[in-house]
């Protein structure tokens, strides 16, 4: 038998009725199949967010002004964010990293310094980083998800702070995919009717001022923010240590997006973990054929979807371990 009926055989023939335990034993196979294993393991999970600044915030495409991502990061550091709370929770480790955010941080060792600029370049009239700056963030996330991998870390997750991001989502995801801008653009951080209209207006602008790019790396480096730049990268670093990679929100996905079109054996190591508001992503999980863990109507960002999923993959690995089989608890089977 292969591994996949042996894994199925397993799932089977727990003490509950065929099929019982739903998604949890989908994603209890993929486990088993990325770790090669009967008997997977979860080790000490790690969570990176990853800031940067947007050159497109500057042009009203968020509902909050850019300086926040500067201000966030403070409250990343003193463990005052939602993503802190939820990684405190679970056990989850953090790591914050600059990755372009328009501030300095006086070498703050909380915080990773792999800033690339104090922000990107506005897409709307150019490309928003040069090549050797995206060579650069996929070196420096290497580096970094290489050390992660250094300390047994098996599951991984990523989030991002960046104001304007759900901009620069929207570019790659109508660029990789055939879902139009339209359906791409959303309320972000909470825009009202006029406001998403005046985000796809720029958008749009911004769109046929580039015309048509398809090769992924090219969408990165046109539309990117340093911090969904280095998303990707990690993603992709993460996969070649064979992690499991915790996907979050829209942003999140749009930099998996990227790293599917260069690798799409990567898609078989990911869990998706959460369905966003954002009106965009759930085309997108569909474009990936991908059902979200949890859909709680989230909007945030910064890895929550991943911390909060956590503990639902952790049961996903540990009913496949330790739960009785109908022959060893004496139950009987149909
Ligand atoms: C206080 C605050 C905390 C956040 N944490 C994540 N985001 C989220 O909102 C931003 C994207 O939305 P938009 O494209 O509309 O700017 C990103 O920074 C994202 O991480 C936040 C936004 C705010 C305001
Ligand atoms: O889904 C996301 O990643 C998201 C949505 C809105 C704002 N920030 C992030």
């Amino acid at each position: 038998m292969s591994l996949k009926e042996d894994l199925q055989h397993k799932i089977d023939f727990k003490t509950k009725p065929l099929g019982a335990l739903g998604q949890l034993e989908n994603l209890t196979l993929k486990i088993g199949l990325a770790q090669n294993t009967l008997t997977p393991k979860l080790k000490n999970p790690h969570l990176i967010v990853f800031a940067g600044d947007h050159g497109i915030a500057q042009e009203g495409v968020s509902a909050y002004p850019p300086e926040v991502t500067y201000q966030m990061i403070l409250n990343f550091l003193n463990n005052g964010a939602a993503i802190n709370i939820f990684c405190k929770q679970n056990n989850i480790n953090l790591s914050i990293v600059d990755a372009g955010v328009n501030g300095d941080f006086d070498g703050n060792k909380n915080l990773i310094h792999h800033k690339i600029a104090k922000g990107t370049k506005s897409f709307s009239s150019d490309k928003a980083m040069s090549i050797e700056d995206l060579e650069q963030c996929f070196e420096y996330s290497k580096n970094l998800v290489n050390d992660i991998a250094k300390q047994g870390t098996n599951i991984i997750g990523f989030g991002e702070m960046g104001i304007g991001n759900t901009s620069s989502a929207s570019m790659i995801v109508n660029a990789l995919t055939d879902i139009s801008l339209e359906n791409c653009v959303g309320r972000g951080t909470g825009l009202d009717n006029e406001g998403v209209t005046k985000k796809l207006e720029i958008l749009t602008k911004a769109r046929d001022f580039h015309g048509n790019i398809s090769d992924p790396k090219e969408v990165l480096q046109t539309f990117g923010g340093y911090e969904v730049a280095q998303i990707t990268g990690a993603m992709l670093a993460a996969f070649e240590k064979n992690m499991l990679l915790m996907v979050d929100g829209f942003i999140a996905s749009a930099a998996f997006l990227v790293a599917y079109k260069i690798n799409p054996e990567i898609k078989n190591n990911a869990i998706f973990c959460h369905q966003s508001q954002e009106v965009g992503h759930r085309l997108l999980l569909d474009y990936f054929e991908e059902k979200a863990l949890l859909d709680l109507d989230l909007r945030l960002g910064e890895g929550t979807g991943c911390a909060l999923a956590y503990p639902l993959i952790e049961a996903a690995v540990n009913f496949l371990n330790d739960m009785a089989s109908f022959e060893s608890a004496g139950v009987s089977n149909k």
